[in-house]
């Protein structure tokens, strides 16, 4: 096979007026940071031990079976990884470029198994799980939801009593609904899981809280007597994944098996309840904060394959006998792509503020403070869902501008969408999270009446309502925070009315916050997306090392991003009366007339995100372009070709048909 880079592609990077490895850099938090992740995958590329057909040719238990041994294999490797690894985020990177990837069937034991236990655990349960949990003599999971119940955690069925004579927890699942159903990893994998359970003791419930039980024999990986485990089945994608379910009867664990950094029970059962009854949720935090950055990673990956290849592909002669245009050339093909290169560039940026928050308030939570757990809930909630439901949306426009290559497994779009779509379920469903965002927004305009100072993500909601103040020049940054603050106002202003109408009207604040839900999903929606455009603005004028020639590339990003989220939500400018339809249209046409300025970049911009070929996993997004050579080389691969004379032909002559 060529070891060129197709001529067109070569031509599209030639072009850039920026330095690639400068926005590489950048990217990825400095030089040093880029430097060890170009070594990890460089390492999982050319170690022969991660070679293998791709995941698309085999079947599903062959996928697990690939899944287990890449990361078996990279647990063994890891020590030899030295100086390469020097935090969490480092071996995050191996395991991907292990994993190519995909969900592997040990990331529910570093994603949610460990930090649950580091979080949740007293100082001597972190002392006596973690060592083995960091050396992989144990591994686990985070056993949740049930089949009768994901989002209502309240409605969790199973159940912990306390023996304080046998100082033990006696765990059950006591109906068809209670059996824990989807935990990752579950099924085959895991030894422990932390399972969440409703707590009895001397008589009283307490509400759910996270116990550690081992499920495997650490001698023989049986499951353990009163454990029921296995795989739930086949599933949408996810096939290296033994997602699974677990019935448990009558099991016991000792009482130290409960986590008790803040609610503890006592060998005589006293119980003394958590400073705060939401700290048991802490995870679920942590976990979207990551989606955040898993939204914007995939949707970079999408619009990195859908820009090459569309770099590469010519179709349609203009004109008789002139030489067929790039598809990228095409108003209406860039129109389908940029603004979803944009949202990668504002998601990357939105990530890193994500995770900043989420540092910053759990160093507040480990001093005892919990003043800023509610704020970072609403947020985390509000950009899970808004930044998730967008990229999820977007790979699927990804892969259609491929044209029919995009429908081949070739393209990665499959599993790339499969792997990615449980993102706007998991975790908390998007609409559920919406309404929690929303709930907090409302809960802030109403402590605004009794004077209260509103923290940072929400402070704007202060400003007063006023279309006549946004001015008219559509390219000034101002101009557009303005236009976005007001649009996030005008709704939250809205629903948050509605709700105190119906609490006037003698319904309460449930009820209240029902009837009016549709409104408050609008309201949470348009408050995230202005913090996403805010906060790409802000990180932009913040950044004082970068050549004018890059500042002005990311600056026509952050504008794109910004005017066409008006364009696309122009009903409610226009609602509000924040814009006029001949605004709107000025707006639609300014779109159109950066398209050109973006495409000159667009191949180098996805190039800087640095997503290697095995993470990408497509034939059409390959870094050298060449598509054709690699996609026939692709086809070969498929099991139906092994033999010439297909199994079609021997049925045929079996049933005594015969076509000659
Ligand atoms: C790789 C990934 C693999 C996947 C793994 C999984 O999916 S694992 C499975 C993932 N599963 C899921 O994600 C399940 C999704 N479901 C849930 O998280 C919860 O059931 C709920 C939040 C929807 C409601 O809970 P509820 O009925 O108990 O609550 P409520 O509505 O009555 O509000 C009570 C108060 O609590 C507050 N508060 C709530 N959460 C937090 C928080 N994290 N922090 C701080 N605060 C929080 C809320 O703001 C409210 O405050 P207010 O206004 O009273 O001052
Ligand atoms: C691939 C995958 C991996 C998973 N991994 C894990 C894991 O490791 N551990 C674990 O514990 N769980 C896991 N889960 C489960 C996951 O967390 C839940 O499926 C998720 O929280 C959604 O809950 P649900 O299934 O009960 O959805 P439901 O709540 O039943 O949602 C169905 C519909 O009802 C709507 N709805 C529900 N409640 C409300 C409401 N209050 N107001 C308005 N609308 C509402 C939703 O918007 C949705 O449209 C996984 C799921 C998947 C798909």
């Amino acid at each position: 096979m060529s070891e060129r880079i197709n001529p067109d592609l070569q031509k599209e990077r030639d072009a850039a007026t920026f330095d690639v490895e400068e926005l590489s850099v950048l990217l990825h938090n400095g030089a040093h940071e880029l430097e060890k992740k170009r070594k990890l995958e460089e390492l999982v590329r050319n170690d022969p031990d991660y070679k293998s057909l791709p995941f698309d040719f085999l079947s599903r238990e062959a996928q697990y079976e690939e899944g287990v041994r890449r990361s078996t294999i990279a647990v063994a490797k890891k020590d030899q990884l030295g100086s390469l690894i020097e935090n969490h985020g480092d071996l995050i990177t191996y395991n991907t470029h292990v994993g190519r990837g995909k969900a592997g069937p040990f990331n529910l034991h570093t994603g949610m198994f460990i930090p649950t236990l580091v979080k949740q655990g007293s100082p001597e349960q972190v002392a006596k799980w973690l060592p083995l949990s960091e050396n992989y003599q144990i591994v686990g999971t985070y056993a949740q939801t049930e089949m009768g119940h994901g989002t209502f955690l309240r409605g969790l069925e199973t159940t912990a009593h306390y023996d304080p004579h046998t100082q033990e927890f006696v765990l059950n699942s006591p109906t068809t609904t209670s059996i824990k159903w989807w935990p990752g990893a579950l099924g085959k994998t895991s030894t422990h899981a932390v399972v969440l359970a409703q707590l009895y003791t001397l008589g009283k419930c307490h509400g759910i809280h996270a116990f550690v039980v081992q499920l495997r024999s650490l001698e023989d990986h049986k499951s353990l007597p009163g454990i029921m485990v296995g795989d739930i089945g086949p599933k949408f994608g996810y096939g290296a994944n033994d997602n699974g379910f677990l019935k448990l009867s009558n099991h016991r664990i000792p009482r130290e098996n409960m986590l008790m950094k803040y609610s503890k029970v006592a060998p005589d059962g006293s119980y003394s309840k958590p400073p705060k009854s939401t700290l048991t949720y802490g995870t679920m935090t942590f976990v979207r904060a990551m989606i955040v950055r898993g939204s914007a990673q995939a949707i970079a990956q999408g619009a990195t394959i859908a820009i090459r290849y569309s770099a590469v592909r010519r179709q349609s002669e203009m004109r008789p006998g002139e030489p067929e245009p790039q598809v990228l050339s095409y108003p209406t093909q860039q129109y389908k792509l940029f603004p979803l290169l944009c949202a990668a560039y504002a998601f990357h940026f939105v990530q890193v503020k994500m995770i900043e928050a989420y540092s910053e308030v759990t160093e507040l939570v480990n001093k005892g403070d919990f003043s800023r757990t509610q704020e970072l809930h609403a947020l985390s909630s509000g950009l899970k869902a808004y930044t998730s439901a967008i990229s999820n949306t977007g790979l699927e426009v990804c892969r259609t501008s491929c044209g029919g290559h995009g429908y081949s497994c070739a393209s990665g779009f499959p599993a790339l969408y499969t792997n990615f779509t449980p993102s706007v379920t998991y975790e908390g469903e998007n609409t559920v999270l919406l309404l929690q965002c929303a709930r907090y927004l409302v809960k802030c305009t109403r402590d605004l009446r009794s004077g209260a100072k509103l923290p940072g993500s929400v402070a704007y909601l202060s400003c007063g309502c006023d279309p006549s103040s946004i001015g008219k020049d559509f390219t000034n940054v101002k101009t557009l925070d303005s236009l976005y603050k007001q649009r996030a106002l005008g709704l939250i202003r809205f629903a948050s009315g509605k709700v105190d109408a119906s609490m006037d009207g003698g319904m309460d604040l449930v009820g209240a916050l029902n009837e009016s839900s549709v409104h408050l999903v609008r309201a949470a929606v348009a408050h995230s997306h202005y913090f996403v455009v805010r906060n790409f603005f802000e990180k932009l004028s913040k950044l004082t090392s970068t050549s004018q020639l890059l500042m002005e590339v990311l600056h026509q990003l952050s504008l794109f991003y910004a005017l066409d989220g008006v364009a696309q939500h122009s009903g409610e400018f226009l609602e509000d009366g924040l814009l006029s339809g001949e605004d709107v249209k000025q707006i639609r046409q300014l779109t159109v007339e950066m398209l050109p300025k973006i495409r000159v970049n667009a191949v180098a911009l996805v190039d800087a995100f640095e997503f290697g070929d095995d993470v990408l996993g497509s034939v059409l997004g390959r870094y050298d372009g060449n598509v054709y050579e690699n996609l026939f080389k692709w086809a070969q691969d498929s099991p139906l070709n092994k033999t010439d004379v297909s199994v079609w032909f021997v049925m045929w002559g079996k049933m005594g048909c015969s076509n000659v």
